[in-house]
């Protein structure tokens, strides 16, 4: 089918349809989506290193394991549910689900070594070809499984990456993505190139084993290692390259003096359908996790008129693998930068408090190091629509400084606009004009970009006062009576 599709090399410095777009877009069509599924992650380059094609995930029948180590049942059950949910996002067949309950997980085989034989036979019986585990697994733990079970055993980490390459598509996306599956891989190389060389030696049939296990497996195995770091250079360079352009395109939005809105918060809140309802934007709305990787913005105005932009971003999740935030860091900065930072939570989750926390997490871990203290956030609980008034009334007493609204039935949106502008930062120069009847454009800019003051119709012209930003205070010193930074 489509697995065949290799990603194209690209540099951005000879691309111009980089400058072009200065909206970056995430509208596109479902079928287009579907279209896209199961593109291989890993591109040309790197098509005959066995030991990687063998880690494309083909996940279609699986089994889940979790292991609880601490809170609640209810929590261990979320937590599996949501595994459960990624698991359908990549494309399987969840089948069945066991939780074993333990201090921490065993170091040699995740659940303990008793327990995979009970596995095994759950395997067996359900005629499952790949176990998920809820958690990241060492490369050790995941070759120790996949003796004692048979079949493929990967960890929420690759299903995570699975599912995001799956749904990358600009530029920028698939090579952060590619970035994170390649330093996913490096160190975990070695242990499948074990595996394999065993599963060759077994059936060359020799007692001696050795020709799956001697010397060409081993040397290929550490130019597989050599290729993949080149490939991680690369694509560390191009994203540098491609970052540049980014703050290239922020800075002039900075310069403009829009102010800046970003939607963050928990994968399927509805930041998406958000946007839509603020601004008629037309993204992609999926009930998927994982829906929009590449950020979208939009210009969008306050009810008294003033410009802004609106971002919508890549969704967050409990665990999100380093090595996605570490990819995604520019993407994640920019909404850390933003003047504001609007927080959306699924009002009908099974526990909001979690997803709020979760987001804030790796929020403030972005931060920290980018040393930008974080934007004002403003949370807004989302699908209010569905969940009663008892679960809303909950939702209050929890969140009570939130905003709440559905962006499906439009509740609360309005409400929401005047308290975004409220929240953003105001325009700081007040001026006091005198501006001659034949220059009516200016007076139009100043209501249209401004804040009026007051306004007043004298004999030589419209005498104006009016909060504004430095470049429009700038346009209207010819006519100023007085011009005073508040
Ligand atoms: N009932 C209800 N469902 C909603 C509402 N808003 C969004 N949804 C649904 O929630 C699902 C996710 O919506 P999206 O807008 O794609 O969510 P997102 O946060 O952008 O998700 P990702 O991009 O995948 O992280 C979709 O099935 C929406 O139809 C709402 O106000 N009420
Ligand atoms: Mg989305």
């Amino acid at each position: 089918m489509t697995e065949n599709i290799q990603s194209t090399e690209f540099d951005p410095e000879f691309d111009s349809s980089w400058e072009e777009e200065d909206f970056s877009t995430g509208d596109f069509e479902r079928a287009e989506r579907a279209a896209l599924r199961r593109v291989a992650g890993l591109s040309t380059e790197l098509e005959d290193i066995t030991e990687v094609e063998y880690r494309q995930l083909r996940l279609e029948r699986v089994v889940l394991v979790g292991v609880w180590t601490e809170g609640t049942a209810a929590d261990s059950d979320a937590s599996m549910a949501e595994l459960a949910r990624l698991a359908e996002t990549a494309g399987s067949e969840v089948l069945e689900g066991v939780v074993q309950r333990r201090d921490k997980p065993d170091a040699a085989t995740y659940i303990g070594s008793g327990k995979v034989s009970e596995l095994r036979d759950v395997v067996q019986a359900t005629g499952a070809d790949t176990v998920i585990c809820d958690g990241e697994l060492s490369p050790g733990q995941l070759r120790q499984l996949e003796e004692r079970l048979k079949v493929k055993v990967i960890d929420r980490t690759a299903l995570i990456l699975d599912i995001f390459a799956q749904h990358a598509r600009s530029k920028e996306g698939k090579a952060q993505v590619e970035l994170a599956q390649l330093q996913y891989l490096m160190p975990r190389l070695r242990g499948w190139g074990e595996t394999l060389s065993r599963q060759a030696g077994g059936r060359a049939g020799g007692g001696n084993g050795g020709v799956g296990l001697r010397g060409p497996g081993e040397t290929k195995i550490e130019t597989d290692r050599r290729r993949i770091r080149d490939r991680i250079s690369k694509l560390r360079r191009e994203l540098a390259a491609i970052k540049v352009i980014r703050e290239t395109k922020r800075s002039r939005r900075v310069a403009n003096e829009i102010p800046s809105v970003a939607i963050a918060g928990y994968t399927n809140a509805g930041k998406s359908s958000l946007l839509n309802a603020l601004t008629d934007a037309g993204v992609l709305v999926e009930d998927a996790l994982f829906a929009t990787l590449d950020p979208t913005t939009r210009r969008a105005l306050t009810p008294e008129g003033l410009p802004y932009t609106l971002t919508d971003t890549v969704g967050f999740v409990r665990h999100l693998p380093h090595q996605l935030v570490e990819a995604f860091r520019s993407t994640l900065e920019e909404v850390g930068q933003a003047d504001l930072l609007v927080h959306v939570v699924d009002g009908s989750d099974a526990m909001p408090e979690s997803q709020v926390k979760a987001v804030r997490e790796v929020l403030a871990e972005i931060n920290e190091e980018s040393g930008t203290p974080m934007p004002r956030e403003l949370l807004v609980v989302n699908k209010i629509d569905a969940v009663g008034d008892l679960g809303l009334a909950r939702l209050r007493h929890l969140f009570p400084d939130a905003s709440f609204v559905s962006a499906h039935s439009g509740l609360g949106i309005e409400e929401l606009k005047v308290r975004i502008a409220e929240l953003m930062p105001r325009p700081e120069v007040v001026v006091e004009a005198l501006v001659p009847y034949a220059r009516g454009e200016v007076v139009a800019r100043v209501h249209r970009d401004g804040e009026v003051l007051s306004e007043k119709h004298t004999e030589s012209g419209t005498l104006l006062s009016a909060r504004v930003r430095p470049d429009l205070a700038g346009l209207l010193e010819e006519f100023a009576t007085n011009g005073t930074p508040a």
